[in-house]
This record gives structure tokens, C-alpha cells and sequence, in this order.
């Protein structure tokens, strides 16, 4: 197995370089040969069926799956946030956050990564007193507080409601362009990935079967007949088939 996982990806090259990637599980193929590149500061979704295998790839390039053939070259600083947001339950909410961090940074620290995502109020929480978007704002501090050059997504706002939701998709988007980290998003949502991403791949059979630059400008808007336009083509490559512009 030709498994590269660490070797750090610096200066002007991409923020993620996957060559030949596959992954087999139970004699099943479920990462073919893939070859995939994310640039240093692109936000990229990942859309494609249910089982088609992006949380594995996810996974992979997270580091938490090593059992590989091919090459992955990602940056040392990457952080992760899934849909559950997995914060430990005997911490409060911004021990949580300083969780994986080395050494024994301080609360201020802590504080910071909670005001930039609006959950200062909520510092001395429980999680489980923390409403479910608030959770997931304590789960993605948790990732940011680390500085990521890429930030691992997946389906991180697939079980709010579609207020909360929203308001998460917004605080992303702004998240990353203050920040210009890389962002790999996962998602099951044609509209969210067309709203947030600046590149939208469709995984099917193994590898990343097709590419769609989106290039609207920002901030985006879904009344916008090329966002209808580009929603419509990701859910005809998706075969959930023809959608009419509004
Ligand atoms: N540890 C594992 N052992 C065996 N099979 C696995 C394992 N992890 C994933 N699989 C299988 O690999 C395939 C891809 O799974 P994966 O979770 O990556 O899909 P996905 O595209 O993220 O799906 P969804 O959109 O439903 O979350 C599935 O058939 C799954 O059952």
C-alpha cells in the first residue's frame, strides 16, 4: 500500500492532492482510482448518491482512514466537523473547544473561535442543554480553533431545520472568507452546495465523475436564473432528473 497521508502539502501547491486513491471494503471497490485537487483557500462541495462513498473519502483525507492504496497529500493543519457534532458530554462548551489543541492554551482562546461563531453566550454550557444548531456552532469552533488550512465538512448542517440551517450555510460561507482556508464540504442539498462552493464535484462509481464551476458572484442568490440553471444540471448529473427554473 503506497499510503502518503502526512507528507505536508507547502508553498504555492494545492491544498489537497489525491492520486490514484482507491479503498475496498468487503472485496467492494468503493474508491476507484480517484484523483482529486483542491487549491489552498477553493471551497469545494462533494455531492453525489447515498453510499457512493464520500464520507469515506472525507475520512481518508481527515487521516482517520489509512487503509489505502494511492496517494494523499493534505496539510498538517485540518480540522474536521461532522453532522453529529460529537462534542463530549462532561465539558463544558469551551473545554470543548480547546479539545485537540496542544499544550494548554488558555480560555481566551477558546472565547475568540466561540465569538467568531456566535456562541459566546454559551461558553460555560453543557452541550446537551445546547440547542442543535448551537452544537453544531460548538463543533465547528472546535475545528477552527485549530486554524485549518482545509476544513473537512460533512453534512455538517444535514440535521437542523431550514432556518438554523440557513443561518449555519451563511456563517460557513462567511467563516471561510475571512478565514481563506481550503474547504471540502460534503453535502446531500444541490441549493447548498451551488450557494456556498466555488467548485461543485459529483462523486458516482468511485471516482469524481463530473466537475461544475459555479462562478456567480457572492453573495448568492437563489432566485438567480443561473443558480436555478446550475441547480438544475447537478440534479440531472444526480438523475433525480429534469428541474425546471423558477
Ligand atoms: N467501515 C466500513 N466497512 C464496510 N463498508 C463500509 C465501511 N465504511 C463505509 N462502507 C461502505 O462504503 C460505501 C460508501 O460509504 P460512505 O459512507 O462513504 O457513503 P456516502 O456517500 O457518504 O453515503 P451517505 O451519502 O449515505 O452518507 C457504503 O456502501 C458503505 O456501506
Amino acid at each position: 500500500m503506497a499510503t502518503d497521508l502526512h507528507r505536508p502539502v507547502t508553498g504555492t501547491s494545492a491544498a489537497v492532492r489525491v492520486e490514484g486513491l482507491s479503498r475496498t471494503f468487503d472485496g467492494r471497490r468503493i474508491i476507484d482510482d480517484l484523483e482529486l485537487t483542491v487549491q489552498p483557500g477553493e471551497f469545494v462541495a462533494l455531492l453525489g448518491r447515498s453510499g457512493c462513498g464520500k464520507s469515506t473519502l472525507l475520512k481518508i483525507l481527515a487521516g482517520l482512514d489509512r487503509e489505502i492504496d494511492g496517494t494523499v497529500l493534505v496539510p498538517r493543519r485540518r480540522a474536521t466537523a461532522f453532522q453529529a457534532p460529537r462534542l463530549l458530554p462532561w465539558k463544558k462548551v469551551w473545554r470543548n473547544v480547546l479539545l485537540g489543541l496542544p499544550g494548554r492554551p488558555g480560555r481566551e482562546v477558546a472565547e475568540q473561535v466561540l465569538a467568531e461563531v456566535g456562541l459566546s453566550h454559551r461558553a460555560d454550557a453543557w452541550p446537551k442543554t445546547l440547542s442543535g444548531g448551537e452544537a453544531q456552532r460548538g463543533s465547528l469552533a472546535r475545528a477552527l480553533v485549530r486554524e485549518p488550512d482545509l476544513l473537512l465538512l460533512d453534512e455538517p448542517f444535514g440535521a437542523l431545520d431550514a432556518l438554523t440551517r440557513l443561518k449555519a450555510q451563511h456563517l460557513v460561507g462567511e467563516v471561510w472568507q475571512r478565514r481563506g482556508c481550503a474547504v471540502l464540504l460534503v453535502t446531500h442539498d444541490v441549493e447548498e452546495a451551488v450557494l456556498l462552493a466555488d467548485r461543485v464535484l459529483v462523486m458516482e462509481d468511485g471516482v469524481i465523475a463530473h466537475e461544475v464551476n459555479v462562478g456567480l458572484d457572492r453573495p448568492r442568490s437563489l432566485t438567480d436564473p443561473r443558480f436555478a440553471a446550475l441547480r438544475g444540471e447537478l440534479l440531472n448529473r444526480l438523475g433525480v432528473g429534469p428541474v425546471h427554473a423558477a
